[in-house]
């Protein structure tokens, strides 16, 4: 028998079997603490879009038993003999990306989301062999570079959205030179990226724009978010009214739509910036990028370093994200609800809160 941090840890997250995306109490065992590693009790997990693509097989690479989660965060209850970052006690967050190789252009250039040898916190196998699993679960196991400190000032649970949400429009902003005050943007689909999007652009001192499938965000965008104007992409009036416009579109719709209405809105130079995650193809015309020099692009979450800037980012410019908090046997609830658009903005589910051994609960988020 070796010491404690030399065993396998035995651990219960929800997971789901099939692509019915149906999640339920499911117990695995994580890794020995690595030299590098940083075990992570979860308090908190929000809950994205992309746990829906992945639990429901959207992009055809699923593989199951798969707890999803990658908005984690949570208290550090040991650590491997070589890590320097963090100790225990530490409130920290976990991410999409657990590991990379170090190595090629990307790595070194500290952008490792785009490592093509990049580990994904689940639905991915480890350099061990084993499968990942992400955050809807008690504990972690996570080299810890791709851990981050949650600085003081932010609630544990109101950083989870940071962790992806968050730096997926943070970084395209500083990416793309899009950080200056006065700049005109486009928020296309108001959820957990695209309510980010407004705080952050506001924050920044954009002129910011709601574009919404419907009106029923109208009053919440304007009078909560702080946005300065809404459209309707349904209403062809506004939509002319508003044609050539914006610098920049964050573009966070999660299925198939039309490029070209959103293009129009554009100025000369306007930037198109999809993140989306869409297995189908997107279409539009030439001239519609030509005749303004209009770009089409996409940004993958963001790198250790942005997280840990955007984190920071939102202490100094008293940002919170907006958040519905449930337990972890309203977890199918809640996926079933973002599906159908009914949450504002991000759900967090209560883990540590949780009795993640128990059954689901039918009725409300305040149950087990
Ligand atoms: N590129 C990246 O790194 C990342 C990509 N993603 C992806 O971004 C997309 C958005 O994620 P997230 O913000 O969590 O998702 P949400 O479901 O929270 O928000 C999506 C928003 O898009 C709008 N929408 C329009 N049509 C639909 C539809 N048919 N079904 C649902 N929503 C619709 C809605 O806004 P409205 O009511 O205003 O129309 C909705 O609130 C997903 O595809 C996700 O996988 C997420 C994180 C990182
Ligand atoms: O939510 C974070 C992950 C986003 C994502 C982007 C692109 C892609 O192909 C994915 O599988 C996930
Ligand atoms: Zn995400
Ligand atoms: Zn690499």
């Amino acid at each position: 028998m070796g010491s404690l941090a030399q065993q396998e840890k035995t651990v219960v997250g929800w997971a789901a079997r099939d692509a019915s995306g149906h999640l339920s109490p499911y117990t695995y065992t994580v890794r020995k603490t690595g030299p590098e590693d940083v075990v992570v009790k979860v308090m908190y997990c929000g809950i994205c879009h992309t746990d829906i693509h992945q639990a429901k097989n959207h992009l055809g690479a699923s593989k199951y038993p798969m707890v999803p989660g990658h908005e984690v965060v949570g208290e550090v209850v040991e650590v491997g003999p070589e890590v320097t970052k963090h100790r225990v006690g530490d409130v920290v967050g976990v991410g999409v990306i657990v590991g990379c190789c170090r190595e090629c252009r990307p790595c070194k250039a500290n952008v490792e989301q785009y490592c093509n040898k990049r580990i994904w916190s689940y639905n991915d196998v480890y350099t061990d062999g084993r499968p990942t699993q992400g955050g809807f679960a008690s504990t972690m196991v996570v080299d810890q570079k791709f851990v981050v400190k949650i600085p003081a000032g932010l609630a544990p649970e109101q950083a989870a959205p940071l962790l992806c949400a968050g730096v997926t429009v943070y970084s395209p902003l500083k990416h793309f030179g899009l950080t200056a005050p006065g700049l005109r943007g486009g928020i296309l689909g108001l959820g957990g990226v695209g309510h980010m999007g407004v705080k952050v652009a506001k924050a920044m001192g954009h002129h910011v724009t709601v574009i919404s499938s419907s009106n029923k965000k109208r009053a919440e965008a304007m009078d909560d978010l702080g946005a300065d104007a809404y459209l309707v992409s349904s209403d062809g009036d506004a939509m002319a009214a508003a044609a050539d416009s914006l610098d920049y579109i964050i573009d966070t719709v999660p299925v198939h739509h039309p490029m070209e209405p959103y293009l129009s809105l554009l100025k000369l130079d306007g930037k198109l910036v999809l993140l989306g995650v869409i297995g189908e193809p997107l279409s539009f015309v030439s001239p519609m990028v030509m005749l303004g020099r209009k770009s089409i692009t996409g940004s993958f979450i963001g790198s250790m370093d942005e997280t840990a800037e955007v984190l920071q980012f939102c202490v100094d410019k008293g940002l919170t994200s907006q958040i519905e908090v449930v337990k972890m046997g309203y977890v199918n609830q809640a996926l079933e609800r973002l599906e159908r658009n009914d949450v504002r903005y991000r759900f967090v589910v209560d883990v540590a809160g949780s009795n993640v051994e128990a059954a689901e609960v039918e009725t409300n988020g305040a149950a087990a």
